[in-house]
């Protein structure tokens, strides 16, 4: 039987949906409106065509959005020095600079100069000590994006076995986290991993998110387990540009339960878990109760 397929940009549409009320709320009965910063530094096409998409969205959904372009060669000092302004600018109330940085930019210090409750990524270290922890954080995007389609999807993921492949700290080890504290039974993946095909085979979840453009192919997969694509590879193919992601969508859609595809899949909800962490890091900032469903 052919997969579900799970639709991330309906799903997403409706997140912003539920985001511009939340804001119409904020405006009309509190005189506040949610601001986003964006910094980029430097110009890659790819992550000029992020920013703008963002920025569009973010207006869309009733908010604030501030663009910030820096040059490639943009002192560690002058991007500190902006961050610090975001931090005591009480219009701007998330802020995410855009990743990778330039290789003289020390990213790390970077993320964790941004003020935690601002840092809508969840990349600051306070932020992925909260989550590991159990406690009240920002959530990075992308895993928070997947736990809503699960959450959609299965209703409870609870004692289900999860297999995450890869371990980032921007996708891999929060995304582990979420799941544990849904109570699934999560397994982290990764290159090194001995016998992948054999561990994801275990899996009801497979969250692929390794980087390799369709690493994992449906001969891995146990038969009605949900496939979730993080991966958004550009790759060359009969002489196109086409955008894949790390499953092998044709063969894994086959044996999966449920899959979501590349691209409209995880890549919307992303952006639309960015705008809900701007409306939770406002409500936070201003005392108020937080939007129920678009948390973790
Ligand atoms: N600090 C930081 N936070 C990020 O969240 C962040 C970042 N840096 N650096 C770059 C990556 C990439 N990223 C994407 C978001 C949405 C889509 C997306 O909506 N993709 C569409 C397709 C877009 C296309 O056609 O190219 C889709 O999958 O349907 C993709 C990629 C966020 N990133």
């Amino acid at each position: 039987m052919a997969a579900t397929v799970i639709d991330g940009k309906a799903f997403a549409a409706k997140v912003r949906g539920q985001v511009a009320e939340h804001v119409d709320r904020l405006k009309s009965g509190h005189g506040i409106t949610p601001g986003l910063a964006v910094v980029l530094v430097g110009s890659d096409p790819a992550s000029e065509v992020y920013v703008r998409s963002k920025g569009k969205m973010t207006v869309e959904v009733g908010m604030k959005s501030f663009e910030h372009k820096l040059s490639a060669d943009t002192s560690e000092k002058d991007l500190l020095d902006l961050i610090d302004k975001l931090n005591n600018d009480p219009e701007v109330h998330g802020i995410l600079v855009q990743l990778p940085l330039p290789d003289h930019l020390d990213e790390d210090l970077v993320i964790n100069s941004i003020t935690p409750a601002k840092d809508v990524d969840g990349f600051h270290i306070s932020n992925v000590g909260l989550l590991s922890t159990g406690q009240k954080s920002m959530v990075p995007c992308t895993p928070l994006g997947c736990l809503m389609m699960l959450r959609d999807h299965h209703g409870s993921i609870s004692g289900m076995d999860a297999v995450v492949i890869g371990r980032s700290n921007i996708v891999g080890k929060p995304m582990a986290q979420l799941l544990l504290r849904d109570s699934a039974t999560v397994t982290i993946a990764h290159s090194r991993t001995k016998d992948l095909p054999e561990v994801v085979r275990r899996a009801d979840i497979v969250v692929a998110a390794v980087g390799r453009p369709e690493m994992v192919i449906g001969d891995w997969i146990k038969p009605g387990a949900t496939v979730i694509d993080v991966g958004i590879n550009r790759i060359e193919r009969d002489g196109k540009t086409k955008l894949v992601g790390d499953a092998d969508y044709e063969s894994c859609a086959k044996v999966a339960g449920a899959i979501t595809p590349v691209p409209g899949g995880v890549g919307p909800m992303t952006i639309a878990c960015l705008l809900a962490n701007t409306l939770t890091a406002c409500c936070r900032a201003n005392g108020l109760d937080e939007p129920e469903g678009l948390t973790a």
